[in-house]
């Protein structure tokens, strides 16, 4: 599909997932971007799976022509004890539906090379939404110095700003997943914005929205009816919350229209070891500390604080019913 003038190029680097699932849909719906490929990586699924379930979404919108690049195995370490969220996605990471396997293959290049590739092609014109653990992200921006001046924006889903997070009160998944790659990531200086958990839990999908969506013909919100009930059922149990978050839509939408959040900016840094492991900071530069310590110097990233969140599901329902 050709894309026209003024229209944003994005990357999704996912790990699909339900939400990851309506976040692509959303943006294969979306005319104000062009998505020219996804990269997977583990968090709601192994790697291998999420390879697996990003061509299968692609088959499902009739989009094969969109490229899908297989992400790291392993964190930025070489960890490979993973922390994986079946328990909020079913096994396959999508509502346990046991889809036939995709017909489609990955194309013959990592992810991180994929993403210095296409930053290189089209310099500043690429975003990078980023819904799962930062490897890939990192992993392009040791391998190649100039990417965080080539690739235009990297919005990210994930941290826990000033509130509890998600997998324990100090961390959320997506950071906690790779802590060290987050780290790597907020502080390489590349124009980046941190949609965290702070946000996403103000923008709730309610069971009545789930019922119109229900009613809808459109394929996307069929096939998301059929996904949704693990997740649902996930977040009735842990949450006191009648519906569920919508984590990575807000942060495809932040992507899309930025005039749905505001933001504040500051340095932030990742806690990657002991209880607090995965937490993330931000220091707001308000104070000179006249101490030369770990946060000196550090280039500032935007971070969400506040959203539109009726806009926010409206565009989502109105998006996927169409
Ligand atoms: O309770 C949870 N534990 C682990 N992962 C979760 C949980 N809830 C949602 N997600 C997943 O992690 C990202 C947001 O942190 C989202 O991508 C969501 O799918």
């Amino acid at each position: 599909m050709a894309a026209a003038a003024g229209v944003k190029k994005i990357i999704i680097d996912t790990d699909p997932g339900i939400d990851d699932a309506m976040a692509i849909f959303l943006a294969l719906r979306s005319p104000e971007v062009e998505v020219i490929g996804l990269t997977t990586i583990y968090g709601n699924v192994y790697t291998t799976l999420a390879t697996r379930n990003a061509l299968h979404l692609l088959e499902v919108a009739d989009r094969t022509d969109i490229p899908v690049a297989e992400g790291s195995h392993l964190t930025i370490t070489k960890g490979t004890k993973l922390r994986i969220a079946d328990f909020v996605h079913g096994a396959d990471g999508l509502g346990n539906q046991n889809f036939p396997p995709p017909q489609g293959k990955p194309i013959d290049m990592s992810a991180p090379d994929f993403l210095i590739e296409q930053a290189n092609l089209y310099p500043g014109k690429v975003t990078v939404v980023a819904l799962g653990p930062l490897t890939n992200v990192a992993l392009a921006i040791q391998q190649d110095p100039s990417f965080i001046k080539n690739i235009g924006q990297i919005v990210l889903l994930g941290g826990a700003f000033a509130v509890n997070g998600n997998v324990n009160p100090a961390a959320e998944a997506n950071i906690f997943g790779d802590p060290d790659a987050a780290d790597i990531v907020f502080t390489s200086g590349a124009d980046i914005l941190a949609v965290g958990i702070n946000v996403t839990h103000q923008v709730v999908l309610t069971d009545a929205d789930r019922d119109k969506l229900a009613s809808s013909t459109g394929i996307f919100a069929q096939y998301l009816c059929k996904i949704l009930d693990v997740y649902f059922n996930y977040h009735h149990e842990a949450y006191s919350t009648k519906g569920v978050y919508l984590h990575d839509p807000t942060a495809m939408l932040a992507a899309i229209n930025p005039s749905l959040i505001t933001y504040t900016e500051g340095a932030v840094r990742v806690q990657t070891n002991g209880i607090t492991r995965g937490l993330t900071l931000l220091y707001n530069k308000q104070k000179r500390f006249a101490e030369i310590t770990e946060w000196t110097d550090q280039p500032s990233v935007k971070v969400a604080v506040t959203v539109d969140a009726p806009a926010v599901v409206k565009l989502v329902m109105e998006r996927l019913m169409d």
